[in-house]
């Protein structure tokens, strides 16, 4: 079994073997084991994953134990404890985003959708059409009212990204929850009845009072804090001037790329767009001297 002991992204099982799936119940002891206490996921003293069955002898059953996949073929497996259970001896509980960049890549993100699944199952307890209890469908992510049939699956909310250009500089902007000093690319949750080039326009007016034209498409992310699926672009400026959205940005600035600010963290799509616009100037700059 190729449990991942030293942090090293296990080659053999890249991420692109993971085939989603689905089962109410998995209890294979030999499942690769993505466990969580409440928010935090739990591993051995090396960061690797746990044995389920030792983790049930000393926590007891599960909430939740759901097959969520497979990984080159072998079975993932979420458990899950409520955040009252005691945390158990011989295993460390980690924050999820911080635990990014310190074990085996393809099980990270194997987590992130198993945090995901944890989070559907216990927001849809009951319906949300007539307030039945619902029960999980036995072979798809449903958790379904036995009064009126409706099916309820794990929420996927689409939140547009976009970084603005202009010339050699860079918009970069700060929430209120951002670390000190750290800046990102602007971003915002499509709401009913938009496109994502609708909500761009209306996140970069509505967060910073400028206009964006020639929009183009860079990579999407999954990004479950709590279910966001990030859709990131660039964008190119075409007007305006800067005003900070109360509440939402404590700051917004034009920085040329000698003078950036502190970045998103590594997993974020955030820092793998701009540092890919960044290089894509830089290139475009050393072409045009
Ligand atoms: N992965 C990354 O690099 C990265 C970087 C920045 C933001 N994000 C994520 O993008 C998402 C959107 O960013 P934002 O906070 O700037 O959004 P935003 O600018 O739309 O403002 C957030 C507000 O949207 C509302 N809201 C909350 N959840 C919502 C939902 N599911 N649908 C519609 N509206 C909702 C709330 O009023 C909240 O205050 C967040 O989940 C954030 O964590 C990811
Ligand atoms: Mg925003
Ligand atoms: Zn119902």
């Amino acid at each position: 079994m190729n449990f991942c002991r030293d942090c090293a992204y296990d080659e053999s099982m890249p991420l692109s073997s993971f085939v989603p799936a689905f089962a109410s119940r998995c209890a294979d002891d030999q499942a690769r084991c993505y466990a969580f206490v409440g928010e935090e996921l739990l591993l051995d003293d090396s960061r690797g994953l746990p044995r389920a069955q030792v983790l049930i002898e000393q926590l007891g059953s599960p909430e939740l134990d759901y097959l969520i996949g497979h990984r080159a073929g072998e079975p993932c497996r979420l458990l899950f404890w409520p955040q009252t259970t005691q945390a158990p001896s011989g295993w460390v509980n980690h924050n999820l985003r911080a635990i990014y960049g310190h074990m085996d890549e393809a099980d990270f993100w194997i987590a992130t959708r198993a945090k995901q699944m944890a989070t559907w199952d216990r927001e849809h307890r009951f319906c949300g059409v007539c307030g039945t209890k619902t029960e999980v469908a036995a072979h798809e992510p449903a958790r379904v009212c036995p009064a009126c049939g409706y099916r309820h699956y794990p929420r996927v909310s689409p939140a547009i990204m976009v970084l603005i250009r202009d010339g050699d500089r860079l918009l970069l902007a700060r929430s209120p929850h951002f670390k000190p000093g750290m800046y990102s690319a602007l971003a915002g949750f499509v709401e009913a009845g938009e496109s994502c080039e609708d909500t761009i326009h209306r996140e970069v007016m509505e967060e910073v009072g400028l206009r964006v034209k020639n929009l183009q498409w860079f990579d999407s992310q999954s990004w479950p804090f709590p279910h966001s699926l990030m859709l990131a672009f660039t964008a190119d400026y075409d007007g305006g001037e800067i005003v900070c959205q109360p509440d939402e940005i404590e700051d917004a600035q034009w920085f040329t790329l000698d003078r950036l600010p502190d970045l998103p963290m590594r997993a974020s799509i955030a820092r793998r767009l701009i540092e890919a616009t960044v290089a894509r100037m830089q290139a475009d700059a050393a072409i045009d001297q």
